[in-house]
């Protein structure tokens, strides 16, 4: 097979920013996706209808025609049901975002004991609007490389029992625990996927020495999960979905004494994606997990619009400028074997 075509896919977990890196990032991710799922965790977070949609103006300025972006509704422990309702009866807000205080970058106003979220997830719950959940636990007594397993054991699994009718979207899962919970969860619970946790494991972190750019949250795991996730990803099940988790930080903000969270893999995520699908003899299966099953889940409609990859080398710069920011892609230097067709 030399090309191959499918429905236009979406990004259902994105960091765009704001200002200059919003500016230099958003173009990447236009140009690879019609809709993407735009996280609020910026500083200050998008906790307000009027931030959203002032925020979602600015994010079609910078990306050009064709894109839509999907806000979401940053959740705190003041979160308010009559606000989260407003907006998204009015369009704005697609779905909520939990954040476990300190659990990653820009967090610090996220929710600090999910009982204080139960009138907020009551109304959602009604009202059919999803929560999206960073599904890691913040004790500082449990093991880094565990906390998204113990999230699901301590908060996730209870969650989903208390609210029978809430969707639920677990992002950027990292583990054997999350892709089997997902799989065997009840109606209604899915999970994204990102290019970095399909293909990379912890070892990445130390190859050779300290590698900053492999470093995201949830952290990277041991080869076993790795597998757990990659095979969830091109197993075909509905409930998994393209979910790129691009996350940009200036390359001095990376490489510094305490480094941040995130990898930017928004230039090639297709090119990358379509690497492991078709590593696994699953390149049929593409198209469900970047363009069917997202929409599926969040009662959207499909894409009609169609894109190209054909086969060819595409080579990853080992720097990205754009807009005065300096950013390291994921795959820098590499060559890979797809190349997403210009429209
Ligand atoms: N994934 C990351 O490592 N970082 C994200 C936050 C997040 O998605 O948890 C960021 O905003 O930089
Ligand atoms: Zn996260
Ligand atoms: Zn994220």
């Amino acid at each position: 097979m030399q090309t191959l075509t499918i429905r236009r896919p979406d990004d259902w977990h994105v960091h765009l920013r704001d200002g200059d890196m919003l500016r230099a990032v958003a173009p990447f991710t236009a140009r690879q996706f019609e809709r993407a799922i735009v996280m609020p965790n910026l500083s200050p977070p998008v906790t307000t209808v009027a931030a959203a949609s002032a925020y979602r103006e600015r994010i079609i300025d910078a990306a050009g025609p064709g894109f839509t972006p999907l806000m979401t509704c940053y959740l705190t422990d003041e979160a308010d049901p009559d606000e989260l309702a407003r907006g998204h009866g009015e369009g704005v807000w697609v779905a909520a975002k939990l954040y476990p205080a300190n659990a990653t970058t820009n967090s610090a106003h996220g929710v600090t004991d999910i009982r204080k979220l139960w009138p907020a997830l009551e109304r959602m719950q009604a009202i059919g609007m999803p929560l999206l959940v960073h599904g890691e636990v913040t004790d500082a007594q449990v093991d880094v490389f565990d906390r998204e397993a113990v999230f699901i054991e301590r908060t996730l699994a209870p969650l989903v029992r208390d609210f029978p009718a809430l969707k639920v979207v677990l992002e950027h899962i990292t583990t054997r625990q999350a892709a089997e919970f997902v799989r065997d969860a009840r109606e209604g619970v899915g999970a994204t996927i990102t290019p970095q946790h399909v293909q990379l494991n912890r070892n990445a972190l130390f190859a050779g020495g300290l590698r900053p750019h492999a470093y995201c949250l949830p952290v990277l795991k041991r080869e076993e999960h790795r597998l757990a996730v990659r095979a969830a990803a091109v197993s075909g099940s509905p409930r998994f979905f393209l979910g790129t988790d691009s996350a940009p930080h200036v390359i001095g903000r990376k490489e510094q004494d305490c480094g941040c969270a995130g990898i930017f893999n928004a230039p090639y995520a297709l090119e990358s994606y379509a690497a492991v699908f078709e590593a696994e003899g699953a390149l049929d299966r593409l198209e469900g997990f970047a363009s069917e099953h997202g929409p599926r889940f969040y009662g959207l409609p499909l894409n009609a619009a169609q894109v190209t990859l054909e086969r060819g080398e595409t080579e990853v710069l080992p720097l990205i400028e754009a807009e005065g920011q300096a950013l390291v892609p994921f795959h820098a230097g590499e060559r890979l074997g797809w190349r997403l067709r210009a429209a």
